[in-house]
């Protein structure tokens, strides 16, 4: 018998809504929107890309299209062959819609990115004459900015998504974020739903600094013994005794038995519910698992080997549920400038939804090759088997509405909308896990997950809702399968989240504060009304402790608590997992059901904080809190007196830690094709660099550039000298290419100057346009 309750549909189980009704695109010549055929055999550009030429019924109207694409040749062989031949599709049925999508939707995004544009140049105007509107008088510039419909009428939405996985819905817990051109990290991460406790906290500054020692030291070792034994007590308390004292756990008639030297019969678990089950046999098993807020923990026995034989009960290993939901990145943490690039990502996610990715590296003077987890099977308390997901249940980050690619043009020869190529790829992979054709199931629920980044306002989410519906006809897949998690990560989708919401409500399973884009949105936003506060302190602004807050608010007033996630932040500093133990617990009590993190032992450790707080009892007591006013989210962070009262030192300290981020981050970008990277700061503190944080750097160099707490000359003299400094922490990465040796021929370093030279003019201070160009000059 199996246990039903915790219970994933292993592969090839009945999944609780029908499959898609049809062979997507099989059925030519009968259901117009999906029959576009191939025209004449495909041709080749005399750059060597594909010329496809299509024939079929436009998507908008009725009308028959005929059309070219030229298709990278990569790309176009990575669909051929790897993307549409098990699903039954065939390339000119992919590339014809393609073709259709980027026809209906391209000049509906150059609409909206005209919008964006005139917006800004609106508040432009106005911040330079009225300056920058304070706590006390915000009501003018509200006026304002609902006259040129930029802050727009509250709505009262509310949700009522279905076919949504139990790990978005029901199990608050980490998200991870993991770029999709490193196979080898997005197995890991897809890999990260368990982790080793012991190692977290063992490996890393969580208890103690680090040693560097070679071998396993015991000290370290008890030291994580006596702290795994107190986060046992405090989230699995026993009965009239302690973890410390167990000498055996057992399974006794479906209960959990710790013996204890002081009681002839053992002691139970306080709460006996929170036993999850175990694995081998009763009386002596190999592994127990606990359960709490949705979350396993599992205590895997062995007294005879490694630390099992050091812990008073064998325990060898405390392995957490860790990663619930991971995000495999075609966004801001990769560097995909070109149709080979896609490839890359595109590859690894189809990989990660059928099971089949594999990664085959050198780590420790040994071969590795990495392979997707299998789920892990236990016999529950009454005797049945529970079977649990081994894996993170995949979301997909797509490119925002302003990215277009060369990867694939028209017959004019202009780039294509990115996303288009983004969604028509994600959703033909997906289907494969619909189909029942991969090694595991992902979506039993009958949906897939694409994160929407960077969409400014409720049109622009409009714009996504309906690019995936027409991506849902096009395939034949029954309306709203393709759910969307909402990027809240730019100010006019802040302002009016609640619209946002509204146009997405059979969609929506999160929202998510990115504060990093959001901030270097605020930046660009309020750029003319003046010098704004240094990074740091934007962290405790007016602005963004309430758009933290009215974020959660709205979002839990429009049902979102057991139904969709309230996400929250990166931690961006991969090492400093002390500070991030002591920090992001506070998040879940802030009522986020998750919240980003740039790595495996970060989730799990950052999974501690859910064990700690039940958040969805936290969502039922905010839920009553009265709604954030959206007017303070209009205070504008800027330095009051233009800056007077930064001293010359803080000022150039700031500039110095902005232009070595940023250069340490381009030299990977452009360099290196790497689009995720931890960089040193100024003091030597890692912090992760992705295209958000670039963004925050290079807006506020540009902003007090603009305002005149730096000149140019400065701003080129502090260039010059970190290039010197970002060339010693590079000394010796292969690929490298040195910065001060030749900076005026190095693409990095004139990227890097541009982004914050430019900065002013960038569309809403985006850096991609800046980092593809030099990007693809430095590949070429
Ligand atoms: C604003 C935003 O949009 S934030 C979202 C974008 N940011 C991200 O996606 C962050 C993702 N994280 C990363 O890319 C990386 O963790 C970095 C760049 C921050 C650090 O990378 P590195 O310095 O190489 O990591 P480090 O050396 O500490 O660890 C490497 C190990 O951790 C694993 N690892 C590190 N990060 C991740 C991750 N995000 N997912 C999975 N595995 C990871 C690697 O697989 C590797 O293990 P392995 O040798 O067994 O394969
Ligand atoms: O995407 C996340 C962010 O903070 O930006
Ligand atoms: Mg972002």
């Amino acid at each position: 018998m199996r246990h039903a309750d915790h219970r994933r549909r292993p592969a090839g189980a009945v999944a609780q809504r029908p499959h898609p009704r049809s062979v997507p695109g099989g059925r030519a010549g009968t259901r117009a929107l999906t029959s576009p055929r191939l025209e004449t055999g495909p041709q080749e550009a005399n750059d060597g890309r594909q010329i496809i030429r299509w024939k079929g019924l436009s998507l908008v109207g009725n009308q028959s299209v005929t059309g070219d694409l030229q298709v990278d040749p990569a790309l176009a062989a990575f669909v051929a062959e790897e993307l549409v031949p098990r699903v039954g599709l065939t390339p000119e049925w992919f590339w014809g819609t393609v073709a259709q999508l980027h026809a209906q939707f391209g000049p509906r995004a150059a609409d909206l990115m005209a919008r964006r544009d005139e917006l800004q140049e609106r508040i432009d105007a106005w911040h330079r004459e009225n300056g920058a509107p304070g706590e006390d008088d915000v009501e003018a510039y509200a006026a304002f900015l609902t006259e040129i419909g930029y802050l727009l009428p509250l709505e009262e939405p509310t949700i009522s998504v279905s076919n949504v996985e139990r790990e978005i819905a029901e199990i608050p817990g980490p998200q991870l974020v993991v770029p999709s051109t490193v196979p080898r990290y997005a197995l890991n991460a897809l890999n990260a739903r368990w982790g080793s406790l012991f190692d977290a906290l063992y490996g890393t500054d969580a208890l103690a600094d680090p040693t560097g020692t070679r071998g396993y030291d015991a000290d370290r070792g008890a030291l994580v013994i006596a702290e795994v034994d107190r986060l046992l007590d405090e989230h699995f308390p026993l009965s009239g005794s302690s973890h410390t004292a167990v000498t055996r756990y057992r399974v006794q008639d479906g209960a959990l038995i710790a013996d204890v030297d002081s009681a002839a019969d053992g002691s139970t678990l306080a709460d006996p519910a929170q036993f999850a089950g175990y694995r081998g046999d009763p009386g002596s098993p190999d592994a127990v698992l606990l359960r709490h807020h949705g979350l396993h923990l599992e205590l895997t026995v062995d007294p005879g080997k490694g630390v099992g034989q050091q812990h008073h009960a064998g325990v060898a290993d405390a392995v957490l549920e860790s990663a619930i939901t991971t995000i495999i990145d075609l966004e801001d943490s990769v560097s995909t400038v070109d149709g080979p690039d896609k490839v890359v990502g595109y590859r690894t996610w189809l990989g990660l939804v059928t099971g089949d990715l594999t990664a085959t590296f050198r780590k420790g003077g040994k071969d590795v090759t990495r392979t997707v987890a299998d789920d892990r099977v236990y016999t529950a308390p009454d005797g049945s088997e529970l079977v649990l997901s081994g894996r993170a249940l995949p979301l997909v980050r797509n490119v925002g509405h302003h990215m277009r690619t060369d990867a694939v043009r028209t017959a004019d020869g202009e780039p294509i909308l990115e996303e288009c190529l983004d969604i028509a790829v994600s959703a033909v992979a997906a289907l494969h896990d619909f189909r029942d054709l991969g090694k595991h199931r992902n979506f039993p629920a009958g949906s897939f997950y694409v994160v929407k980044p960077k969409m400014h306002g409720p049109d622009e989410v409009a714009l996504s809702v309906d690019l995936f519906a027409a991506v849902e006809e096009a395939l034949d897949l029954p309306p709203n399968t393709i759910k969307i998690g909402i990027m809240d990560e730019e100010r006019r989708t802040s302002l009016n989240l609640e619209a946002c919401i509204a146009r997405a409500s059979e969609r929506v399973i999160f929202v998510n504060t990115g504060f990093l884009d959001r901030t270097g949105d605020e930046i660009h936003t309020v750029f003319e009304a003046g010098p704004v506060i240094r990074k740091d302190d934007e962290k405790s602004a007016t602005w963004l402790k309430s758009y933290e807050d009215r974020n959660v608010d709205v979002a839990l007033r429009a049902g979102f608590s057991g139904r969709a996630q309230v996400g929250k932040g990166m931690w961006a500093q991969p090492a400093g997992m002390r500070a991030m133990l002591a920090a992001k617990g506070s998040q879940p009590k802030a009522g986020a059901n998750t919240a980003w993190v740039p790595s495996p032992t970060a989730a799990t450790l950052h999974a501690l904080h859910y064990l700690e707080t039940d958040v969805l009892a936290v969502q039922a007591e905010l839920k009553n809190r009265p709604l954030t006013d959206r007017n303070k989210l209009l205070v504008a962070p800027i330095l009051p007196r233009r800056g007077e009262e930064l001293t010359e030192e803080q000022i150039r300290h700031e500039v110095e830690t902005n232009v070595q981020s940023i250069l340490g981050y381009v030299v990977r970008w452009v360099g290196m094709g790497i689009g995720c990277s931890t960089v040193p700061d100024l003091e030597g503190v890692g912090l992760m660099e992705d295209r958000a944080t670039l963004r925050i750097s290079s807006q506020e160099l540009a902003n007090w550039l603009r305002h005149g707490l730096i000149d140019e000359a400065q701003l080129r003299e502090t260039y010059a000298r970190m290039a010197v400094l970002v060339d010693e922490q590079n000394a010796g990465e292969a690929g490298y290419q040195p910065l001060a040796q030749d900076p005026d021929t190095n693409p990095s370093y004139q990227a890097a100057l541009e982004l914050a030279l430019a900065g002013r003019e960038e569309p809403n201070g985006y850096t991609e346009r800046v980092l593809t160009t030099w990007r693809q000059k430095a590949k070429a």
